[in-house]
């Protein structure tokens, strides 16, 4: 495996599959603006200057044939995406002129770009680090709002600097340590190192604290609803989504099979999964339910545990609580029971639907705020791990190996930035992205 000469002048559609309003192709490379020329007819690209547009016509560079009339944009090295010479053909968004276009480029010089090959470019060529990189891609595949913020705050560095500066604390600690070595006489201060490396280590764990919520706002989370028959889990989910999707009765044990709806609460994207409802049954098809409930809410990220206010209050299952919110449902009616423990809605009137609504989010994102850094991308999450076993070494060895293990702390953390890792990880990065990126 080998990364991808930077040298070949690369071109590919940037737009989406489909129709639509416009369609991109771009170029990259040293030979962008010449392979332009070859099929633009309006201003001469290789004496636009940088950041111009100009409007005309590609044409295929054999025949001559007027494929379109659209914009040309020109970016001058090194002030383009790739930090290359680039062009871009704004066009109709129509596969039949997209498809001519790019063939128009090939004929002209350029080849296919490879998926990733962009952004890629862009990180070889010290634009992006692999981090940013990573949150491009992170930001192309956000499907709500947490999702595109996280990738944003990536993209602006903002893990980035994060990890350099503990890094460069790590690295200041080691100078410190070597000048003790070689000159001993100038007096040992053992308690720095202690400080240095237990601070380090607290906001690796705080960023390690973050990976359950952060993949939670990019990937998006399950909840399950379970509780007895007849408690209201179908009609707190038509409620929640907005819709009846759940036939709702007020016959008990109208769920028999589990039911999954997509929707957003607070930003983060879910997949609410409504079930039987669990109660002792002789009935063969209504205990395979029940127990498909209880194992749904295992595998889930946040239980709802639903009880009906309206009846004595239920012994609940086996249920992991520190996973679970309690919900007294049915609250337009008159309680048996109160319990501070249980936020109460009404299905029917809406009452405390916002309120739960607040609940999952703030359970299912933590403590996180809005400005603070969070983990989503397991690539990342490894070298926090590796960093902190290294530093835990560390904080035991004498000062000769500390040394050793502060370095390949500092090389776990660089390896985020993409600094120093293997062809093969790039690659893994990489490979992940969609043609024209
Ligand atoms: N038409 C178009 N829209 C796009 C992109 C693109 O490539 N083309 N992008 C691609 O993903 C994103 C924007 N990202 C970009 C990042 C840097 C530069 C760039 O040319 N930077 C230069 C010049 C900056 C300046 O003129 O101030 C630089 O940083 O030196 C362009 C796009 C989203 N929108
Ligand atoms: N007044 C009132 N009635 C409700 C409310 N929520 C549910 N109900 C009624 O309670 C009965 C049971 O509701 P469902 O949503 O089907 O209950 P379930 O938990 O899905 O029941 P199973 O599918 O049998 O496990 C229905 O008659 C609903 O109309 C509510 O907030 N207020
Ligand atoms: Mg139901």
């Amino acid at each position: 495996m080998s990364l991808p000469s930077l040298n070949d002048t690369i071109a590919a559609i940037a737009t989406p599959p489909g129709k639509g309003a416009i369609g991109v192709v771009r170029l990259s490379g040293p030979q962008a603006l010449e392979v332009a020329a070859r099929l633009w007819r309006g201003a001469d690209p290789r004496t636009l200057p940088g950041g111009r547009f100009s409007y005309g016509r590609v044409v295929d560079p054999e025949t001559g044939e007027v494929l379109d009339e659209g914009l040309l944009l020109v970016f001058r090295a090194p002030r383009s995406y790739t930090g290359q010479d680039a062009v871009e053909f704004q066009v109709h968004g129509s596969p039949a002129v997209l498809r001519r276009v790019l063939e128009a480029c090939l004929q002209a010089g350029a080849r296919p770009a490879n998926p990733g090959e962009y952004t890629l470019r862009a990180y070889l060529n010290g634009r992006m680090d692999l981090a940013q990189a990573e949150a491009v891609l992170a930001l192309i595949e956000a499907e709500s709002d947490a999702a595109r913020r996280q990738a944003l705050r990536g993209l602006s560095r903002a893990l980035s600097t994060k990890i350099e500066a503990l890094a460069q604390r790590l690295l200041d600690l080691l100078a410190h340590i070597q000048a003790l070595l070689d000159y001993p006489e100038e007096g040992v201060e053992p308690h720095e190192a202690e400080r240095v490396i237990a601070q380090v280590l607290a906001e690796i764990e705080r960023l390690l604290a973050t990976t359950a919520a952060g993949r939670v706002a990019a990937h998006g989370a399950r909840i399950t609803l379970v509780g007895a028959p007849n408690a209201g889990k179908s009609s707190l989910l038509n409620a929640l989504l907005g819709y009846d999707r759940a036939i709702v009765t007020d016959i008990p044990g109208t769920t028999r099979d589990y039911l999954e709806a997509p929707l957003e609460i607070g930003g983060v994207p879910v997949i609410a999964v409504d079930t039987a409802g669990v109660r002792e049954t002789e009935d063969a098809v209504e205990r395979a339910g029940v127990e498909r409930a209880l194992e749904l809410a295992r595998e889930a990220d946040l239980i709802l545990f639903l009880a009906d206010r309206t009846q004595p209050k239920p012994t609940p299952p086996e249920l992991p609580w520190e996973r679970t919110l309690k919900v007294a449902t049915k609250a337009d009616l008159p309680a048996l029971w109160e319990d501070p423990e249980y936020l109460s809605v009404s299905s029917k009137t809406g009452a405390g639907l916002e309120a739960l609504r607040r609940a999952i989010r703030t359970r299912l994102l933590g403590g996180l705020s809005e400005g603070e850094v969070w983990i989503a991308n397991e690539r990342h999450a490894e070298a926090l791990r590796e960093a902190r076993a290294h530093l835990l070494e560390a904080r035991h060895a004498p000062e000769d190996l500390m040394g050793l293990s502060l370095q390949a702390a500092v090389e776990a953390l660089n390896r985020i930035l993409g600094k120093d890792v293997p062809e093969e990880v790039v690659d893994r990065v990489f490979r992940n992205f969609c043609v024209g990126k």
